[in-house]
């Protein structure tokens, strides 16, 4: 389940159609857009603080008023993972489009500059020693796309471009014992890998049962499924908001720091999009007060009460508390 298939509220943004001042570009310069998580509308920090909720753990406020339709700040993903079905039409590391034949091509896979090729470098190296057939097919036989995530991050983890416990901030799903045996299997897969692949034991030495199973609960919760809407920083946010809604389907999955604090609403005040890569676009749909809690809406709020209910609590583990689930709309 991902929360990515995020943000299908056509609904409430029409509402936000007539709103004149919407049709603005992006308010700050592609080099404040693209620094790491937190990248402010005006210069200086993003205008939010990560607090805690009375009931729904920690969550994004903001620390000023919020114009209906502004940028409220850009983040880096820490962790990308293009689909098995793009693996051929994506960027290996930032899941940008590749259009035609592509320029940056290394032991198989495809960049769309040579900076995500050196950026990749380091975890690639580490990924091309292993034979990954059988935990691809393990993937590619249940459907799973999040143990492909692990398996990336722990290339990385080896090649030291990042820590083992830099996942250990973000809220764990809660996962049942069918789950875990299921997640053992490909445990076991990856583990296996990594030993024939002649890995020392030091280099695998976090690559627990424990490791694997506590990154998955992370990345189940706090992964978003990448729609790029395409377009670029010219274009006005709404239509960019709409176009992600009406996305045509996945690139991959990439997990982030800042945008895994922002709690889920059925009409949310937030908006998280991309546009040509893995670089996230955190908007708003509405006026938003200083101290107003922000949210983003993590399924289809087209749908209906009892559905979403049943989304939400199999998907990620929680009874929705927002308002219009209170009035059972
Ligand atoms: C991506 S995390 C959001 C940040 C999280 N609150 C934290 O402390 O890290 C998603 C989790 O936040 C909580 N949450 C998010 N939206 C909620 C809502 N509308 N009602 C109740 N809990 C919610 C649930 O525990 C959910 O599994």
């Amino acid at each position: 389940m991902s929360r990515f298939a995020l943000g299908r509220y056509s609904r409430y943004l029409s509402r936000l159609k007539p709103l004149p001042h919407l049709n603005k570009p992006f308010p700050f310069s592609s080099s404040a857009a693209s620094s790491q998580d937190g990248a402010a509308c005006h210069t200086g920090p993003p205008p939010i603080r990560v607090g805690l909720t009375e009931s729904a753990g920690r969550a994004v406020f903001a620390t000023r008023r919020i114009g209906s339709g502004d940028l409220i700040h850009t983040a880096k993903p820490v962790l990308t993972c293009p689909s098995l079905l793009s693996l051929d039409s994506v960027c290996y590391l930032c899941l940008k489009k590749l259009m035609g034949s592509a320029k940056f091509r290394d032991r198989g896979v495809s960049y769309c500059s040579q900076e995500c090729q050196d950026n990749a470098k380091g975890f690639y190296d580490v990924e091309t020693r292993g034979d990954w057939s059988s935990f691809v097919d393990y993937c590619r036989t249940h459907n799973f796309k999040y143990p492909l995530m692990v398996k990336r991050l722990s290339c990385m983890v080896i090649s030291g471009a990042l820590s083992a416990d830099c996942l250990d901030i973000l809220q764990p799903a809660t996962l049942s014992s069918a789950m875990i045996s299921k997640i053992e299997d490909g445990y076991g897969l990856l583990w296996n890998a990594f030993r024939k692949a002649n890995f020392t034991e030091d280099d695998v030495a976090f690559l627990t049962k424990q490791w694997y199973t506590g990154i998955l609960a992370r990345i189940r919760i706090n992964a978003f499924r990448i729609d790029l809407v395409g377009g670029s920083c010219g274009e006005d946010l709404l239509s960019l908001a709409t176009a992600s809604v009406e996305g045509e389907g996945a690139v991959g999955h990439a997990v982030y720091m800042l945008p895994s604090f922002y709690n889920h609403d059925c009409d949310p005040n937030a908006h998280i999009f991309w546009l040509q890569n893995a670089d996230a676009r955190l908007m708003t749909l509405r006026d938003v007060e200083e101290g107003e809690e922000l949210r983003i809406c993590y399924i289809d709020a087209s749908m209906g009460y009892e559905a979403r209910q049943t989304l939400l609590s199999q998907g990620f583990g929680f009874c929705c508390n927002c308002l219009r689930c209170q009035s059972r709309d």
